[in-house]
């Protein structure tokens, strides 16, 4: 249909000259010219629908177009590894690559465009070349300076945008702290939004002065193909003039080059619009490309052993090792805890369990198994990891819980981790599993410690061989925390738990603690044995807290 509806309009331009010719000769020579005058009526009269009916079928592809790219993107998006998206390029490129779908869905349609306009173009060639043949080249030269103007816009553009798209991106994430409701209305509270906007302003300001320059530069280009353009045009009306060819030849001849010109000019500025979303495109592609399609991750739910064996550690650019020589191990059924102060390497000994980090030295076995054989989602799957900033999902309630486990889950499943967390209290008071949480989509807003305990629900609703808690209970309330903590001892014999903690009588029930200190494991202990080694690191720490 599309096709059929392309050669019908690329024809209506030279069917003009052809009826046009016709008309002034039957005219001249006294005749009515009824045939002409009929066609011509019928050739003007149809372009108007032709053109409205094909803008349409090129505006519905790209739209359903758009939604692929952006369905592929999303996909994409959901596969990247946690240690790929600590990088900062990976994100520049996901934000970009979703900007590239919004130019590239009219790619197709513009490609057809120029398909058109190159038929147009040769057909009226081929109309003009009858009357003379030199001006039908000129118009078909016409096509060159466009063309050159707009590989040579694309090429500037494809040097300014990955500057744009890393200003735009840090632009979005301060907006995103004004707009979001949490950090929003801090900045409220501190009446220091107008920091931030000052902040967006700078970075829109240097997007905005890269745009600006690329316009400028463009539009130098574009000026210079249209006076090329305006001298061929000229070049070829002298040609038929001087060619002496018929009044009705060059009367003809005049208006087909008048629209071979416009159409020449539509097929360069359709091919300009494909070779200018070209480097934005490139970039999604090789974003979606850089990660293939793998198999969905396989949740490990028994794993008998877990070693971290002399396991070393440098952050890039630091000066000393964030662990150093760090051993640690646990048997099913175990549950162990890890402790230091602030900075004393507990997040980044947990980051290089699950493979967040790569170690200078020494190795994770996961049931004496070296953790490095196994590829990322391999690795993970083995865990159920609940960090300190855990994620707010404004969803429903059932898919918030659901998110704890790659495959389906039953309501039922749903439910029982919810008691398990200890946040049936609390999610019996709304309308069921569908209830949308967070105020800003006119759901239910929760607070802190309801959300950590939904955190926590999907880490039993996940049920993997080694849960990792790093402070699960830091924002919920004594007695929940009780019965949290009471909770993961009567089910602690499926699995592996490992707890990270600042609060002493958390550590009483652990089979092993280690306490950390610059990255060293300088004690290691149950809780009673460890608060009495006087002097040491732990008793330091927690005797205060004991006496409570
Ligand atoms: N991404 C990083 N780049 C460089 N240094 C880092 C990075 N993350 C942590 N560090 C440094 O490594 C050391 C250990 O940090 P880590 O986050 O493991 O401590 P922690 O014991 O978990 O602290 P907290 O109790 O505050 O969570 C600290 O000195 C910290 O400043």
């Amino acid at each position: 249909m599309s096709a059929v509806l392309l050669l019908a309009q690329a024809a209506l331009p030279a069917a003009q000259v052809v009826f046009l010719e016709r008309l002034v000769d039957q005219l001249s020579a006294g005749q009515t010219a009824w045939g002409p005058l009929l066609g011509l009526t019928t050739v003007v009269g149809a372009m108007y629908p032709l053109g409205q009916i094909g803008l349409a079928a090129t505006q519905r592809m790209g739209l359903w177009l758009r939604l692929r790219y952006r369905t592929d993107l999303a996909h994409a998006a959901a596969r990247l590894t946690p240690s790929r998206l600590a990088r900062a390029d990976v994100t520049t490129d996901l934000e970009a690559s979703q900007a590239a779908t919004a130019v590239m869905d009219v790619v197709a349609g513009r490609a057809l465009q120029v398909l058109g306009a190159g038929i147009t173009s040769v057909v009226l060639c081929a109309v003009v070349w009858e009357i003379n043949p030199v001006s039908g080249l000129l118009v078909l030269a016409a096509l060159v300076p466009t063309v050159l103007a707009f590989t040579g816009i694309s090429r500037m553009e494809a040097r300014g945008w990955p500057t744009v798209a890393a200003a735009d991106r840090r632009a979005t994430y301060a907006t995103e702290q004004l707009v979001q409701q949490r950090p929003g209305t801090e900045l409220a509270v501190l009446g220091t939004g107008g920091k931030v906007a000052d902040l967006i302003v700078v970075r829109r300001t240097e997007a905005t002065g890269v745009l600006d320059r690329m316009i400028g530069r463009a539009m130098l280009w574009e000026l210079a193909a249209a006076l090329a353009t305006a001298a061929l045009f000229g070049a070829a009306l002298v040609a038929l003039v001087r060619g002496g060819a018929s009044g009705a030849g060059t009367a003809a001849a005049v208006a087909g080059t008048i629209s071979g010109l416009n159409a020449i000019r539509l097929c360069g500025y359709a091919f300009g619009t494909i070779i200018t979303a070209t480097p934005q495109a490139r970039i999604y592609r090789r974003f979606v490309a850089s990660v293939p399609p793998t198999a969905p991750q396989v949740v490990v739910r028994d794993v008998g052993s877990l070693e971290l064996d002399r396991l070393s550690f440098t952050y890039p650019g630091a000066d000393r090792p964030a662990l150093h020589d760090v051993s640690i191990h646990a048997e099913r059924g175990e549950m162990i805890a890890l402790v230091g102060v602030n900075g004393a390497g507990k997040t980044t000994a947990v980051n290089a369990l699950v493979g967040m980090l790569t170690p200078s030295a020494g190795r994770v076995l996961l049931d004496g198994r070296d953790a490095a054989d196994l590829t990322e989602p391999e690795r993970l799957g083995h865990f159920g990891l609940l960090v300190q900033e855990f994620g707010k999902f404004e969803f429903s309630l059932r898919d918030v819980v659901a998110l704890g486990a790659p495959e389906p889950v039953t309501d039922d499943a749903v439910r029982r981790a919810l008691a398990s967390a200890q946040a049936e209290s609390f999610t019996r008071r709304l309308p069921g599993l569908d209830a949308q949480l967070g105020q800003q989509w006119g759901g239910t807003g929760i607070s802190g410690g309801q959300w950590q305990r939904l955190a926590l629900a999907r880490i039993h609703l996940r049920g993997a061989g080694v849960w990792i808690l790093d402070e699960p209970t830091s924002a919920i309330d004594a007695e929940a925390e009780r019965e949290i903590f009471s909770e993961l001892r009567r089910t602690r014999h499926e699995r592996i738990t490992v707890v990270v903690s600042h609060r002493a009588w958390t550590l009483r029930d652990m089979d092993r603690i280690y306490v950390l200190d610059d990255g060293v494991v300088v004690q290691q202990g149950r809780y009673d044995e460890l608060l009495a080694m006087d002097g040491g690191r732990f008793a330091e720490m927690f005797r205060e807290q004991a006496k409570k």
